[in-house]
């Protein structure tokens, strides 16, 4: 007799949970001496709390954290002015384009997540959600995101979270599993919030005659001839560039050093990571962009006029600290090292945005606070800047 063996369907595959919920109940009524494995749990039923920290968890709430901080230090670090409805719909509207891209990513790395410690406990990996609610959930915070940015922003804004949904959802989280490159292309991923920040005070990223790249040389190098500038009204599209570069920069010593770490669970579920493949270069490129990273904060921040040139001097220190650590993971390329270059990662960032605003040009915080008065009108000190052409 021909033994007929029952296939899922394809539509299984996004039911699934309530599949193997009918399928419990069958095994527990048809077989009730059946031993139950001790690591069997049943499945959770999904209520409204349950469900709010389901969607939290597939929006990964501490990166998307990290993506609209990163989008409203530019904001803050703008001289452009902004309203607050404005603010509050960048820091929202980036939030769902953000939980948006999370979500994709996770439906599309189910098998992957699964075979790895640091992402077996997802939400789609335990069957907490099945993948059709989640995609629901992914589309919606994918269309409310940029609609939010382009009524309430503006459409550049819009289309640059959009863009941001597609490159991380779809090539990133694809060239994890074909090419090392994927790295390279992760690290723009996260360059753009910042621009969607400089976008959300109407500052534009690209040169052009009515908006060129203004130079604002160190007191030392301008004669004094050149005529002050009104700060509030400079839109310099060399700041989004130097705001871009570092976070961009930043990922690979975040990155590289955390995917050496894992390395293991990264070549059992598949990942083409440079970590697997080649581990010197691996702390190289790390090595190579923490030291980028001393040209982009103490040149191109003061140049551009976002910070003062005294901050080419005290963000020295932070970046020193942190070149120091990924030499030696370059040298020695041990694991208590690369756990050290990523531990001054994670202050790194927040660190370097702080001491940013700290510098922020044309910002007086002793005024701001109200310990002394604004200079009069005629005395103000502006800096001086040079157009390039
Ligand atoms: C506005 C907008 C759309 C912003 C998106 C921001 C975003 C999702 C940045 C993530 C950057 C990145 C490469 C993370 C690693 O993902 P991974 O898949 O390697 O991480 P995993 O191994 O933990 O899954």
């Amino acid at each position: 007799m021909q033994r007929v063996v029952a296939r899922p369907a394809f539509t299984s595959y996004f039911f699934h949970n309530a599949q193997w919920r009918t399928q419990t109940r069958f095994s527990a009524k048809f077989h009730p001496a059946a031993p139950i494995a001790p690591t069997y749990k049943p499945l959770e039923a999904l209520t409204a709390p349950r469900l709010l920290k389901v969607y939290t968890q597939l929006a990964k709430t501490r990166l998307t954290v990290l993506v609209v901080l990163s989008a409203m230090s530019s904001v803050a670090l703008s001289p452009l002015p902004t309203t607050l409805p404005v603010l509050l719909s960048t820091a929202v509207g980036t939030a769902l384009c953000s939980a948006s891209a999370n979500t994709l990513n996770q439906i599309q790395e189910v098998p992957f997540d699964a075979q790895m410690a640091r992402t077996r406990a997802r939400p789609l990996v335990r069957r907490a959600i099945s993948p059709l609610h989640a995609t629901g959930f992914a589309i919606a915070t994918g269309i409310a995101g940029p609609a939010l940015l382009w009524t309430m922003v503006n459409p550049t804004t819009a289309c640059l979270g959009a863009a941001n949904i597609a490159l991380y959802a779809g090539a990133y989280t694809w060239m994890k599993r074909k090419s090392i490159a994927n790295t390279w292309v992760g690290s723009v991923v996260g360059g753009l919030p910042p621009l969607m920040g400089w976008t959300a005070c109407g500052g534009k990223l690209l040169p052009s005659a009515d908006n060129p790249i203004q130079l604002f040389l160190p007191p030392f190098l301008t004669d004094g001839t050149a005529p002050p500038l009104d700060l509030s009204l400079i839109d310099n599209p060399l700041s989004p560039f130097t705001l871009f570069m570092l976070l961009y920069c930043w990922q690979f010593p975040h990155f590289n050093s955390l995917s050496y770490i894992v390395r293991d669970s990264y070549a059992q579920a598949g990942y083409r990571m440079l970590s697997v493949f080649n581990p010197p270069k691996n702390a190289l490129v790390s090595l190579r962009h923490a030291l980028l990273l001393v040209p982009v904060l103490s040149i191109a921040a003061p140049l551009s006029g976002l910070t003062t040139w005294m901050f080419a001097l005290t963000s020295l220190g932070p970046n020193l600290i942190c070149v120091r650590a990924a030499w030696r993971f370059w040298r020695k390329g041990g694991e208590k090292e690369a756990r050290t270059v990523f531990q001054h990662s994670l202050w790194y960032l927040p660190v370097m945005l702080g001491l940013m605003m700290f510098h922020k040009q044309g910002m007086e915080w002793l005024e701001w606070f109200g310990v002394t008065k604004h200079e009069e009108e005629g005395k103000e000190k502006k800096p001086a800047a040079v157009t390039a052409n």
